[in-house]
Order: structure tokens, then sequence, then C-alpha cells
């Protein structure tokens, strides 16, 4: 059982703070992918808990004691990082022998204890290899086998696939979940790759500036942004941000992003909804490029817009769609809008509208 806290954690690099009053808590067996762009902090929080990195105030608990002032190797906690680090003179069964060798287990424990992380990890033919003759993806088994052979309390990953070619990423990314699924470590995984956040975690913490902005389950943060930030760093293609001009007329109620083009139909409710905000022109409305429906024929509650480019993706095409001054971006079937310049129709769904306060960034939290 192994629950981790972070209370107001802060941490400075001479006169850079890069970890700003993090508080953050960790469930025993929970999965956690700490997301965001370079520089933000991830790997400094996470050497901090493995004790790699020292902390400039608050507290580091596991399992309720505080671990701050303890060496790494008293936290017991493994790490695997994006570079695989085997010893090279050392064959794939040595490197995953070797943690075992440093706690003075008898020889027939260790054979029991590396043929069996073996197994899980599916390298049991590759334990007499030199790392020099394994692939990239083997490499990074062998890695996480070696961590995770002496049952730590907790494995904390850094980028542990982004060296990879893309098809690897995805079969690791699969071996690692299984492999999570099947010994329930709980686990703080660092990556800047938002798909492989949203695959992975149980939860999301997303970083941004030494600041985390978000914790949630994948759909939580991908449908109830709390800011624009996180808004517009999970989900590919990015949401369309655009100004929300509310209109009101007579029993309809609708909402442009462009001054100088019609609105796009909405209930009334939202006018109670959005609290006073939308008379004064403050606010941001986004809308992921599915929830912008398009149509080739003229419909009422359609706006009508021209295509600008067109990115066929095979499964789907993604639409550049000129609105006014402003470009919004569609998810169609292939081939749905044959051509750019092509004149279509379109219309948001109201139901997956997010707004936000221009100046804060912060979401209303309006739900249609
Ligand atoms: N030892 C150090 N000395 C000074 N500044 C550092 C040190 N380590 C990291 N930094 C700075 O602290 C900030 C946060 O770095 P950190 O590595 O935690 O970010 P990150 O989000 O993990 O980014 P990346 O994905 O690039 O590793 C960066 O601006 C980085 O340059």
């Amino acid at each position: 059982m192994t629950h981790i806290e972070l209370r107001g954690v802060q941490k400075w690099f001479g006169a850079v703070q890069v970890i700003k009053n993090l508080n953050l808590t960790i469930e025993d067996g929970e999965f956690i992918v700490m997301l965001g762009q370079s520089g933000c902090g991830k790997t400094t929080t996470l050497r901090a808990v493995a004790g790699l990195e020292t902390i400039d105030e608050g507290d580091i608990l596991i399992d309720g004691k505080p671990v701050q002032h303890l060496k790494c190797s008293a936290r017991d906690i493994a790490m695997v990082f994006q570079s695989f680090s085997l010893y090279p003179h050392m064959t794939v069964y040595e490197n995953i022998a070797f943690p075992l060798r440093a706690t003075g287990m008898g020889k027939a424990g260790i054979d029991e204890a590396v043929r069996s992380i073996a197994k899980v990890l599916r390298i049991t033919e590759l334990l007499d290899r030199k790392p020099s003759a394994l692939s990239g993806g083997d490499m990074q088994r062998v890695a996480i086998g070696r961590a995770l052979v002496r049952h730590p309390k907790a494995m904390l990953m850094d980028e542990p696939i982004g060296a990879l070619d893309a098809k690897l990423r995805e079969e690791m990314r699969a071996e690692i979940k299984r492999l999570h699924v099947k010994q329930g470590s709980t686990t703080i995984y660092v990556t800047h790759d938002q798909v492989e956040a949203m695959s992975l975690a149980d939860r999301i913490v997303i970083m941004h500036e030494g600041v985390l902005q978000q914790v949630g389950a994948p759909e939580e943060v991908y449908q109830r942004p709390q800011n624009l930030f996180v808004a517009q760093f999970v989900g590919s293609p990015v949401m369309n941000v655009s100004p929300a001009i509310v209109r009101s007329e007579g029993d309809d109620v609708s909402v442009a992003i462009d001054a100088t083009v019609p609105g796009f139909a909405f209930p009334r409710e939202l006018l109670g909804k959005l609290n006073g905000h939308a008379g004064n022109g403050a606010l941001k409305l986004g809308i992921r490029p599915e929830a912008v429906l398009v149509s080739r024929d003229a419909q009422p509650g359609y706006v009508p817009v021209v295509a600008h480019i067109i990115e066929p993706l095979g499964s789907h095409d993604i639409v550049d769609l000129k609105v006014g001054g402003e470009i919004l971006r569609a998810r169609t079937p292939s081939g749905f809008v044959p051509r750019a310049g092509d004149a279509v129709h379109v219309r948001l769904d109201p139901s997956q509208a997010h707004f936000f306060d221009q100046s804060s960034g912060e979401s209303l939290g309006v739900r249609l």
C-alpha cells in the first residue's frame, strides 16, 4: 500500500521558482501522469519525490511519513528514465538482478524474481543477451524490469518511451498499461505527450510554469477543462478558441465568433448560465473540432462558411472553415468536404461548448 502526498511543495533554481505551491495526493495503486510543456517543472517534481532533488518548502509524504529529508535509497522508489541506462557489460539477466544483489538476497531468490519479472515483460528469451543486442523497446522493457524487480513502493517514470519511434511507442504504451494493471504499483509518469497521458492515466496532472492547472480523469480534463491552458493543451487537433459575441434577438440567442457574420444558434438558457458575463464582450468560446457540425446544404441554424484548408487523415478529415476573420477547425468524415473553396454550412453543438473569461482564462463552468 503506497500513498504519496505533496503538500505546499516549492522549489527554486536560483531566482527562478520552478514548483509553485504544489499540492497533490496520489492514491495507492494509482497511475498518475504529469503532463505539461517542456520546462514546466514535471521532471523536477518527479526527482523531488524520488529524492534526487531537494525541495525548498513543503512536505513530501510516503504512506503518511515525511520523506523530504531522507536519501533516495531510503525512500524505496524506483525510477525509469528516457535514456535506458542499462549496464552495457552485463547481460539482461545481470542487469535485472543487479538491484537485488545489492539487497543481499540469495541466489535462488534472485533467480526466481528475475525470471518472474522477465515473464511478465515477455523478455525471458533475451536474458542472456547484452544490451547492445536489444531493440529500443526491449531495452526499455529491461529497464522497467530492473526497476520493478525489487517491488518498490512506487514507480516513477520520466518520458520512458519518448526516445522510441512512433510504432514502438504505441506498443510500449500498451505494455506499460498492461503491466500496471497486473502489478498495480503506485506510479507517477511524466510526459509532454497528451495522447500518452490520456491513454495511460487514472488521473492526469496538468502543469504550466510550475503551477498545477488541473487534476482529473482523462475524460474529465478533456470534457471539463478548468481553464484555457488545459482546454488547448489536451485534445488533438486543439480546441477552437475565439471571441464569443452573445446576442439575444427576441426568443433566439446566438453566439457569433466574428462581429461581421451571423451567430450560431444556442438555447435561451445560455443567457441565465452566463450570469451577466454575456454583455461585456469579455468572453471566449471554446469548441472542439468534433463539435463543429458541417452540412453541405443550408439548414435552419446553420451559418454559411467557406472551406479553407482540408487535411485528409485517413479515418477522417480536419477542415479549416473561414468564419469572417476567424478559422474554425471541424472534424468531418473523409471526403465530406470535397475541395478547399467549397461553400458549406456549419452549426456548433451547444452541449459541447465551453465559455471562458477572457482575462483570467478560467472556465465559467457553463454546461448546456
Ligand atoms: N539543476 C538545474 N539548475 C537550474 N535550473 C534547472 C535545473 N533543472 C531544471 N532547471 C530548470 O527548471 C525548469 C523546470 O525543469 P524541469 O526539467 O522540471 O521541466 P520539465 O517540465 O520536466 O521539462 P522537460 O520535459 O524539458 O524535462 C526549467 O526551466 C529548467 O531549465
